[in-house]
C-alpha cells in the first residue's frame, strides 16, 4: 500500500464516521470566531435552547469591523461608528459572555486578526482540525493542521457538536524547490503559484506546499503561502511539521505545557507527507526563478513579475481571457503593455492576515528605514495583525521607522484589506497592498488594488510607484553595514 500524504493522515485521524457516498463526518478541534460570521450561530444555538458542545476548543476575537485609529479605540466599542459594525462587535463579545467562550476583546492586547492571533497563542497546533467562518482560515494549515473556513450554519454545528459534515478532498503538491533571490519573500512563492495555477487551480484539493524554500521559510513566511491556497482555489493548504514547526510552538499559553511537550512533539513529528505518498497532483515551481510580484489585475492570478508589463488582451488567444482582461484593464485603469513599474499608486496598505506579522513588518520597516513617503501617496499605513504583533513591533523601534518615514502607525484589525470598517479606498485609487483579494470593489467601491510583499509595498510607498524592490535591497544592505 502506497503512503500516506499528510493530508489523508490528518482526515483518518479526525474522521468519525464515512458513508459509501464519501460524506463523512470529521471531529474538530479547534473554532475560532470573529464577529461577522457568528451572530446567526449563536442565535441558531439560542433558538434550539443548545450550548456548546466544548467551550475550550472555541477562541473569539473581532477583527474586520474594528477601527484602527487610537482616537477611536480610546473608547471601546463606543467608538465604532457605523451601526452595522458595532452591532456586529458587541454582539460577539454578548454571546462570548453568555455562552462563556473565551474572547480577546477590541482593547485586549490579544486581540486582533483571528488568523493571526490563532496561531501566536498557540491555539493553533499541528495534528488539529481547525476551523473558522472564514476563508482565510487555510492560513492554520502552515501548522500541519486541517484547517479551512466553513459557513455560518456550520459554524453553529460546530459549537453544538464539535463535529462537521465533509468530502474528502483531493491531495496536490505544489514543490517550491532552490534558493528564493534576495528581496523575493513568502508573498512572492504564493503569487507566483497563483499566476502559474490560476484562482481554479487548486478546486477540490487540499494542497500541500513543499520544496526546500517552502522548508527555508519562518512560520510567518509558511502562514503567508497557506493564507492564500483559498485564492488558488484550494480550501485547505498545508506544510509539514519540522524544527522550525515545533521552535514557533514552544512556549506558546495554549501550546501543551512543559510536562507534555516532548509527548506532543514525538506525536507532531508524524504529521509529514510519507516519502511514497502519492499525490493526484504535483506542480513544480523554481524559486531562484521567481521575481517580486504585483498584480495588475482584479484577481489573484492576474499578476506578474515586476520587472514585467501589464499584459496585452489583443495578445490572448483565448476569447474569454481577452474579454476578462479588457474588463481588468479597464477598472484598473491601465493600459496594455504599461510597465509595471510605472503604475503610480495613491495608497499602501501594509497589513492583513497575509501580511501583519511580525517578520512582514520587519520586512517593510528594512526598506521606509531612513527614507520619506512620497508626496503623492495621500496614505500609506501599516496595521499590525495583533495587540501583541503591535508590542513586538515597537519593542524593536519599528513603529518610529514607520512614523519618521511619513506612515501611519495603526491599531491591529482587518483594516484597508476590505471595505468593511472606515479604512477604504477612494474610487479610482490605486493601492500597493499586502493583502489576498484583489477583486472590483474589495478595499473600496472603485478602488484598485495591486497585491504584493511588504517589502515591495514599503518601496513603492517611498517612489510613490512600483519599483524592484531588489535594486534598493542591494544598496540598503551596504548602508547598513558601513
Ligand atoms: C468576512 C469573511 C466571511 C470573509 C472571508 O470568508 O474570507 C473575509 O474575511 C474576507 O477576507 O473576504
Ligand atoms: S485580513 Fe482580510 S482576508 Fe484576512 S480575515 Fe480579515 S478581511 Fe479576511
Amino acid at each position: 500500500m502506497a503512503g500516506q500524504t499528510l493530508y489523508d493522515k490528518l482526515w483518518s485521524q479526525h474522521l468519525v464516521k464515512e458513508r459509501d457516498d464519501g460524506t463523512a463526518l470529521i471531529y474538530i478541534d479547534r473554532q475560532l470566531l470573529h464577529e461577522v460570521t457568528s451572530p446567526q450561530a449563536f442565535e441558531g444555538l439560542r433558538l434550539a435552547g443548545r450550548k456548546p458542545w466544548r467551550l475550550d476548543a472555541n477562541l473569539a476575537t473581532p477583527d474586520h469591523n474594528v477601527p484602527t485609529t487610537v482616537i477611536e479605540r480610546a473608547e471601546g466599542n463606543a467608538g465604532i461608528k457605523d451601526p452595522v459594525s458595532l452591532i456586529q462587535v458587541q454582539t460577539l463579545d454578548d454571546n462570548c459572555e453568555a455562552f462563556g467562550i473565551e474572547e480577546f476583546r477590541i482593547n485586549d492586547a490579544r486581540q486582533g486578526i483571528v488568523h493571526v492571533v490563532g496561531p501566536e497563542q498557540g491555539a493553533t497546533l499541528p495534528g488539529m482540525t481547525v476551523v473558522c467562518g472564514d476563508s482565510h482560515t487555510a492560513t492554520h494549515g502552515a501548522f500541519a493542521a486541517l484547517a479551512h473556513g466553513i459557513g455560518t450554519s456550520e459554524v453553529e454545528h460546530v459549537l453544538a457538536t464539535q463535529c462537521l459534515l465533509a468530502q474528502k478532498m483531493k491531495n496536490m503538491q505544489v514543490r517550491v524547490e532552490g534558493k528564493l533571490g534576495t528581496g523575493v519573500t513568502a508573498k512572492d512563492i504564493v503569487l507566483a503559484i497563483i499566476g502559474r495555477i490560476g484562482t481554479a487551480g487548486g478546486t477540490g484539493y487540499a494542497i500541500e506546499f513543499a520544496g526546500s524554500a517552502i522548508r527555508d521559510l519562518s512560520m510567518e513566511g509558511r502562514m503567508t503561502v497557506c493564507n492564500m491556497a483559498i485564492e488558488a482555489g484550494a480550501r485547505v493548504g498545508l506544510i509539514g511539521v519540522d524544527d522550525t514547526t515545533i521552535e514557533y510552538l514552544r512556549g506558546r499559553p495554549f501550546a501543551p505545557s512543559a510536562e507534555q511537550w516532548d509527548a506532543a512533539v514525538a506525536d507532531w513529528r508524524h504529521l509529514v507527507s510519507d516519502d511514497d505518498a502519492v499525490f493526484d497532483k504535483v506542480v513544480t515551481l523554481d524559486a531562484a526563478a521567481i521575481e517580486p510580484q504585483v498584480s495588475w489585475g482584479t484577481s489573484p492570478e492576474m499578476v506578474t513579475g515586476v520587472s514585467g508589463e501589464v499584459p496585452d488582451p489583443a495578445a490572448q488567444a483565448d476569447e474569454t481571457v481577452q474579454r476578462g482582461y479588457v474588463r481588468a484593464l479597464e477598472y484598473m485603469g491601465l493600459a496594455p503593455k504599461q510597465k509595471i513599474t510605472d503604475i503610480r499608486l495613491d495608497k499602501v496598505f501594509i497589513g492583513s492576515c497575509t501580511n501583519s506579522r511580525i517578520e512582514d513588518l520587519r520586512e517593510a520597516a528594512r526598506v521606509a528605514r531612513g527614507k520619506k513617503v512620497a508626496d503623492s501617496i495621500k496614505l500609506a499605513m501599516v496595521v499590525p495583525g495583533s495587540g501583541l504583533v503591535k508590542r513586538q513591533a515597537e519593542a524593536e523601534g519599528l513603529d518610529r521607522i514607520f512614523v519618521e518615514a511619513g506612515f501611519e502607525w495603526r491599531e491591529p484589525g482587518c483594516s484597508m484589506c476590505l471595505a468593511m470598517n472606515a479604512d477604504k479606498l477612494g474610487a479610482g485609487e490605486h493601492c500597493a497592498s499586502t493583502s489576498n483579494r484583489n477583486f472590483e470593489g474589495r478595499q473600496g467601491y472603485g478602488g484598485r488594488t495591486h497585491l504584493v510583499s511588504p517589502a515591495m509595498a514599503a518601496a513603492a510607498a517611498i517612489a510613490g510607484h512600483f519599483v524592484d524592490v531588489r535594486s534598493i535591497d542591494d544598496s540598503q544592505s551596504s548602508v547598513q553595514e558601513a
